[in-house]
């Protein structure tokens, strides 16, 4: 069987941690401390491996950081290629509010890896994709880096038949866009900053998600946080709302997602099928401490709860 390849070009170690109540401007004690490896990629590769997929997590790494995330990836038995470069991988700072179960997240820029490490990348990613099914594309990219990367790896992924999911934001996502992955998985607020304007109601969300759909993206997955999710395929148009939880951390949730729809496409499931096992996966992640994600036990007895109207 062919592998996934997640790509996580910024990854970083994520930080979590929680206090009673955030006062900005204060001083505040840190109730509790967690450290996860993190960045979207590398999240899916957590949650594929949980769920006994053969994935493995690409990208770069850097500095003492770096060294550390790698062990961190062997311990959770997460194959991995990432490439080192000059500096430091970046911590990201997750601030949990107790009180009112908010997270502020404050996401360092990153490492700008060097253009050698680059062109080694991308000869390296080209043979990989020889031996690829799918291709998960996730988070920002380093400074320095093209805004057209994810375009660039999409078209090389495209030459051998591997199908891509990104998951990215801003110009990053739009020039991805261009290259026709498989699927993308903008949050709503990603949606509306790629359509230039707000989404108020379903209605909107819907237009916007097919207009995009027609434009040759085969799969449009709009995560809306507790409201579930929008999905527009050929197969038609899906309303995904969750069962309730006590959201802990919902870092990681909308990877969770992309994870669970990389496990479907792979196993060829339904369509309809595959929009329950996406929210679920989310869902679960988000009522989970830090960057921890969901396992394949726990979204399986979950699958009936999710409430999915074909629109
Ligand atoms: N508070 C919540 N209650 C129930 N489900 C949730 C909640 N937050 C997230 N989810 C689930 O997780 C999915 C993805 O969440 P969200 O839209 O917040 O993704 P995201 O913004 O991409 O997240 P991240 O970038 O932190 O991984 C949702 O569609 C939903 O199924
Ligand atoms: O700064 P980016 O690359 O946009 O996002 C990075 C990040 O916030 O995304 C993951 C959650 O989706 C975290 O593990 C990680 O810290």
């Amino acid at each position: 069987m062919k592998q996934i390849v997640t790509v996580t070009l910024n990854p970083a170690i994520d930080k979590t941690i929680t206090v009673d109540r955030l006062t900005v401007a204060g001083l505040n004690r840190i109730k509790h401390v967690r450290m996860d490896p993190g960045g979207k990629g590398i999240n899916v590769a957590k949650v594929l491996v949980q769920f006994g997929a053969s994935a493995v997590a690409w990208g770069f790494q850097a500095g003492v950081e770096g060294r550390v995330l790698m062990q961190m990836l062997d311990d959770l038995n997460i194959h991995s290629r990432f490439f080192q470069t000059a500096g430091n991988v970046r911590t990201n700072l997750k601030v949990v509010d107790e009180a009112t179960k908010q997270t502020t997240e404050l996401n360092e820029i990153g490492q700008q890896p060097s253009d050698s490490v680059v062109q080694d990348f991308i000869r390296a990613f080209e043979a990989e994709m020889k031996a690829t099914s799918l291709l998960v594309l996730g988070g920002s990219l380093p400074p320095g880096l093209p805004q057209d990367f994810y375009r660039t790896l999409i078209v090389i992924a495209g030459k051998y038949g591997v199908r891509t999911i990104l998951d990215a934001d801003g110009e990053a996502l739009a020039a991805g866009i261009e290259a026709r992955p498989f699927a993308i998985k903008p949050n709503l607020q990603e949606l509306e900053a790629l359509v230039g304007k707000r989404l108020p109601t379903d209605e909107a969300i819907v237009h916007a998600a097919r207009s995009i759909h027609a434009q040759g993206i085969p799969c449009v997955v709009v995560s809306m946080g507790a409201e579930g999710a929008i999905v527009a395929m050929r197969e038609g148009t899906f309303r995904a709302r969750p069962f309730p939880i006590t959201p802990i951390s919902t870092v990681g949730a909308g990877d969770s997602m992309v994870a669970a729809m990389a496990h479907c496409l792979a196993e060829g499931m339904p369509v309809e099928e595959m929009v329950r096992w996406m929210t679920a996966a989310g869902s679960i992640t988000a009522s989970k401490p830090g960057t921890e994600v969901c396992t394949l036990t726990e979204v399986s007895l979950k699958l009936d709860a999710v409430e999915v109207t074909h629109l």
